[in-house]
This record gives structure tokens, sequence and C-alpha cells, in this order.
């Protein structure tokens, strides 16, 4: 991808340009980008940082890139200033230290323990880099003609007023002012949060986890479409923005701001609540007709959110399990959501998340396998999409696992273990078959290159292993085609019980 010439370290097949109907400034594409190709890659942040709860197990130098992947512990070591922030090895911390860290530690130092929130931290960092003169003028530019909505905040957010103006009065008084790009005042750094509450996105590791937020000026210039074309993931803190869709030349690119595949309503309101505009998009232009399913599944999700959050530290993950499993029953008891549809997709994927950590690896193995052959073709049409790739993995990993004659434990694990063991499912077909999949549609695959090189040494270790005694899985179409039908069998077996 050609460099842009103004902004260091900023590749991209695309151009700003102001955007019709309304919308600001937009991207455009410079050439036409087939789907899984490359719309832009930013090397080097303007801001980001871990969330607060990341802090303790994610390196603040690499994001978890160097060691993601690796199975175990990965002892981090805490800067020895402020206690706060943990490295991987001194590789990390230097690359940190130039970038912020030098100008944020004593400040973390004289609060701990307490540690200042992620979005005042990642204030901290700008003020304090543009009075150091960190950033080009080319990136000062961009970075002031960003929308802030500060006046609708203000107005319509008053809690997130106070938060911003809070977060401005600490940082006014931690920066000290002053330094090559001049001092700046609460009014200036309330306006540097507001931009950074707008324009962030969700910093995210190579398999999709949020872990922080992220900001750069020339990326925060993509508008949001509910029928977006593009995705955007990352590697440390090297932002991939890449094509769902085949876009034309001087298309616009879109992105989606939320979750797409909640409801309408709920979409809306989000994007109305935080990014004041209402969206116009095809796919919440063709739901209108949708009113009566739209009010069931909203019905769904009002049951959803009166149970209490499933991350309650005290809550053992056994009853988490539990408590999920019996929403799903009763949301099909209460409504006609489809397995396919909102909350019925979220509440999967924190059934599995929480199956894992009960150590119910069968049970999550079969729901993992529901996901990967019922819902995502559906969610999400595009087979490069990295959310399916992530998910693709997670159930090649617990293949993995369970051929390894991983255990598994808790209630009705023992039922599901003799369903699999019953249907005979031969874990080395399935994994290498899964694997295969993602490595041959790795030219048109949207997944970070962390995630596909990761992807890509467990495939040649499992590829190995069958050639190491003489198989060539590539000649099995046939026995690999009968894996699937029992598994299709364990999927209609969870379906049903859920029914
Ligand atoms: C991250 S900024 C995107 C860049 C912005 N257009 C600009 O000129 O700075 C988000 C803001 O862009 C506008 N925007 C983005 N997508 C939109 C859409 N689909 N419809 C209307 N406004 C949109 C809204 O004002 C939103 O708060």
């Amino acid at each position: 991808m050609p460099p842009n010439d103004n902004l260091p370290g900023v590749y991209t097949n695309t151009a700003p340009g102001p955007a019709p109907n309304g919308l600001g400034q937009g991207l455009f594409a410079s050439k036409a980008i087939p789907a899984g190709g490359d719309v832009l890659n930013i090397k080097t942040a303007f801001v980001a940082v871990l969330d607060t709860e990341r802090l303790g197990d994610t390196c603040s130098g690499c994001f978890g890139r160097r060691y993601f992947g690796r199975d175990g512990d990965v002892s981090l070591r805490a800067c020895t200033g402020c206690q706060v922030v943990r490295y991987c090895d001194k590789t990390c911390q230097s690359k940190d230290w130039k970038f912020a860290h030098s100008l944020e530690c004593p400040t973390f130092k004289k609060l701990h323990p307490r540690v200042l929130p992620n979005n005042a931290r990642a204030l901290l960092r700008i003020v304090q880099r543009i009075q150091r003169g960190k950033y080009t003028p080319s990136e000062l530019d961009r970075f002031a003609q960003l929308e802030t909505h500060a006046a609708s905040i203000r107005e319509e957010n008053p809690r997130q007023w106070e938060r911003i103006s809070l977060s401005a009065k600490a940082v006014s008084a931690y920066s000290g002012g002053g330094g090559v790009g001049g001092g700046m005042d609460e009014e200036e750094i309330c306006g540097v949060g507001a931009k950074l509450d707008l324009n962030s996105f969700n910093l995210t590791n190579a398999q999709y986890d949020r872990i922080g937020l992220y900001l750069h000026p020339y990326a925060a210039l993509i508008n949001h479409s509910c029928a977006y074309n593009a995705v955007a993931g990352f590697d440390d803190d090297e932002l991939f923005v890449k094509a769902v869709r085949n876009i034309a030349q001087d298309d616009q690119i879109f992105i989606s701001y939320v979750d797409t595949t909640n409801p309408t309503q709920l979409r809306r309101q989000e994007l109305r609540e935080r990014y004041f505009f209402d969206c116009a998009c095809p796919k919440c232009a063709s739901s209108a007709q949708e009113q009566q399913d739209e009010r069931q599944i909203i019905d769904a999700f009002r049951l959803l959110q009166s149970i209490p959050a499933s991350t309650t530290h005290d809550e053992p993950p056994t009853a988490t399990v539990q408590r999920l499993q019996s929403a799903l029953r009763a949301l099909h008891a209460s409504t006609s959501c489809p397995v396919t549809s909102q909350p019925v997709v979220a509440l999967r994927d924190e059934l599995i998340a929480s199956m894992l950590s009960a150590g119910m690896f069968y049970s999550a193995f079969a729901h993992a396998a529901v996901r990967y052959v019922r819902v995502d073709p559906v969610v999400y049409p595009f087979v490069g999409h990295p959310i399916r790739a992530v998910h693709a993995w997670a159930l090649a990993k617990l293949a993995i696992l369970l051929s390894q004659g991983g255990e598994g434990e808790g209630e009705g694990e023992a039922d599901v273990r003799s369903s699999v063991e019953r249907l005979g499912l031969n874990f080395g077909l399935i994994i290498w078959s899964v694997l295969r999949v993602l490595v041959a549609g790795e030219g048109a695959a949207c997944a970070v290159p962390g995630f596909r090189g990761m992807v890509g040494a467990t495939f040649g270790e499992v590829q190995g292993e069958f050639v190491r005694n003489g198989i060539e899985p590539g000649r099995m179409g046939v026995e690999i085609g009968r894996e699937w039908e029992k598994v299709g069998r364990l999927v209609g077996d969870v379906i049903e019980g859920e029914g």
C-alpha cells in the first residue's frame, strides 16, 4: 500500500474527503479493493492505552503481541518507577518509555496504588506528547480537525461531560503545562477529552478481545455503517483495516462502531448516545418493517439484562454457566429468537467463555461447534470475516485439547462427553479441516498477521503429525465429510436441548 505523504507510518488505499449526507469528513477508496484486501495500515498509534483491568496481565509495550498464542503463563515485570504498567522485557519497556511512559511515570508513581482510568491515562499521554512536541505538525493538524460533539455531550450526556472535566482537571494538574508545545488550559484539555471519547477505537488483541483504547486521527475519519464494508484489527498498536466486501474506487469506507448483530433499535440508540447521529444506513432502513420481531428481541434483551452480570468475581464459573443456560432456555420459551439472532448469539459466546473457565471442555466444544456450523455463516456471511476466523480457531483449540485427553468437569459435562464418544469423533480430522479452511482462505482473510501466523504454525504442526503417521488428510475428503455429519448431529442435539 502506498504511504500517505503527510502522516508518518500511515499506508493506505484511501484518501480523505467530504462525505455526502452530512457525515462530515470520510475516507474514500483511491482504487478498487477486493474483499480481504488492504484499506489502511497505521504502524504507530497517536495514543493507545490498556484498560485498567488489563494493566496487570498485558504488556504495555507490545500489548501482548510478542507472547500471543503461547500457552502457559507469561511473566511480566512491573515498571520499578510506578509499579503500574508491566512489560515482557527491556525491549518493550524501552519502546513504551520513549513513546510516553517517561512523561507519565512520575504521576503514576505519585498516585500509586490508585490508578487513573483508561481515558484519563490516554488524555494525559496526548497532552504531554503535545506539550513535548512529540507529534508532527500534520498529525496535530489532522487531530485538530476531528469532530468533538462537545456541545452535544454537555447538553445530552452531562455525566460524560463531568467525567471529561474531572479528567481534564487532573491532567492539567499532572501534565505541568509548558514544554515546546506550550501549556494547555483545562478547557482545551476538555476538548481533547471529548475528541478522544468520540474518535477512539476499541484496542483489541490478535483474537479480537478488547484490551484498551486506541486513537489515530486518520483512522478516526472512517464513518459508520451497520452495513459496513471494512473491519479494523490490531497487532500490538499497529492498526489494520481490511475490506469485508469488494469496494469500488471512490466508494466510501465504512466500519461499524457498534455490534451489528444487535437489533436495530439498540444499535441506533447506542449510535445516538455515543456518536450523536441517527443512522440512515441500508440495514437500518430495511429493518423498518421488522418492528414486530424487533419488539420481541428487545424483550429478550431486557430479560438478559435482568440477569446479574456474568463476570461477578465471587460467582463460581459453574454457577455462571447454569445461569446462562437457564437464560437461553427462558429465551427460547418466551420468544421465538432463532440461534442466529441476538441476544442468543451473545449469550452463547458468553456461555462458551464461562464453560472454558469452569473446565467444561466437552460442553464448550459442542457450543463452539454450534457457533461454527449454524451461527457464524449467517451472522458473518463473508468467510474471511475476522470474528468468524477467531471462532473457528477457538473450535480447533478445543478439539486439540480434547484430542490430547483433556478431562472435562462440571454438571452435564459427562452427558456431552458420552454423546461425543458415542459419535466416535475423529478430532484429528476435524482440527485439520478447520485449520485448513483458515489457512487456505488466508488471501481473502481479514484477520491480523499475528493471528494468521499463529494459525499457520499450528496447522503446520498438525499436518506434520499426520505425515509422520503416514496419513495425507488432503486426500480424505470423504472421511472428513463423515466427521462433519457427526458434528452436525451433535449441533442438532445441543439446539434441540435448548428449545
Ligand atoms: C469518528 S467520527 C468520523 C469522522 C467524522 N465524519 C469527521 O468528520 O470527523 C464520528 C462522527 O462522524 C459522524 N458520522 C459517522 N458516521 C455517520 C453516519 N453513518 N451518519 C451520520 N453521521 C456519521 C458523526 O458525527 C459521528 O459522531
